[in-house]
């Protein structure tokens, strides 16, 4: 995010608090995909802070826009909550775009839960493309964890025989990664929630955790996603990938917003930064913002 840094840093450097900063903000936010209705809301946000600080220094004003922006995105900040349930394994289903990056989120995912002790199954129920089972394979052995696959199969069975499988073997965790697919594909919508309904078949509590995997890269289109997403699925959180590269990341604020029209917020619970194992990192809202505004 480096990039989108240098460009809203650049608007500080002036000498003066005026109208012309303030419109420098509202391009520089625009263009970093923060989208108009949060870039509204930081605005507003930012001239009530500046007022009542009192300041006249540009140089402070990026403080107080960094807090500003903290603040609107720390209700996203939340704890991924793995074995809530009475018993049975968590079970998380994975949703996304084509290569939003789900598949690799998972082998990450389970790097991360498999290291604060946590014992994973994954189950490929992306049966469309037969590269997506090898691949599921490739981080299954990189982790050591079992996979439930089918070939061929239908992926809402292959997604009830995983549940089943992790309740008899008393697995922590199950992991469900799906096909790649496009809201505008409703027929492939239909076949996510198809899975849904038959992992409850398996467990009535399950899926605990429904998750969008959003590549960072995407800009507003992913707020479209998101909401989508939500509508066919009931979302309960997201991962955001490809962070490490040009990603401009402010649509995040986009997504917080739209959280608080919902009622309440669909939680960042991870970022990618890499393709490597430990390229995942637990949401934190200071220093994504602070990293958006540097
Ligand atoms: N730099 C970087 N690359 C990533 C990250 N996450 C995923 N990728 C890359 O993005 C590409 C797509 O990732 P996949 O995990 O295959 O995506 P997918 O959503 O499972 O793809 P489909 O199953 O085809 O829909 C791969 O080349 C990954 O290595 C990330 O955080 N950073």
């Amino acid at each position: 995010m480096r990039k989108t840094g240098s460009s809203i840093g650049s608007v500080f450097i002036g000498t003066q608090i005026d109208e012309a900063l303030y419109e420098d903000l509202e391009a520089a936010l625009l263009q970093a995909d923060t989208g108009v209705q949060a870039t509204q809301f930081l605005l507003d946000d930012l001239r009530r802070r500046v007022k009542s600080s009192k300041t006249t220094d540009p140089a402070a004003v990026k403080g107080l826009l960094a807090q500003a922006l903290a603040d609107l995105l720390q209700p996203l900040q939340q704890a991924l909550p793995i074995g809530a349930q009475a018993d049975g394994p968590t079970v998380l289903m994975i949703a996304g775009v084509n290569g939003a990056g789900k598949t690799t989120t998972i082998g990450k995912l389970t790097w991360h839960l498999s290291h604060a002790g946590a014992s994973v199954l994954l189950a490929a129920a992306d049966t469309f493309r037969a590269a997506a089972r090898e691949q599921l394979g490739v981080w299954a052995t990189r982790n050591t964890v079992e996979i439930i696959s089918q070939q061929g199969g239908d992926p809402a069975a292959v997604s009830f025989d995983a549940v089943t499988a992790g309740r008899a073997r008393g697995r922590d965790v199950v992991l469900i990664d799906t096909a790649g697919r496009l809201p505008t594909q409703l027929h492939l919508m239909e076949e996510l929630k198809k899975i849904k309904r038959v992992i409850q078949k398996a467990d009535p509590s399950a899926p605990h955790q429904v998750l969008l995997v959003i590549d960072g890269n995407t800009g507003q289109n992913a707020l479209a996603q998101v909401k989508a997403f939500d509508a066919a699925l009931g979302l309960t959180g997201l991962v955001v990938t490809k962070l490490d590269g040009t990603a401009k990341g402010g649509v995040l604020a986009a997504i917080a917003i739209w959280g608080r029209e919902r009622g309440a917020v669909v939680p960042v619970y991870f970022i990618g930064v890499g393709e490597q194992l430990e390229d995942l990192q637990p949401f934190d809202a200071q220093e994504f913002a602070s990293a958006l505004l540097a």
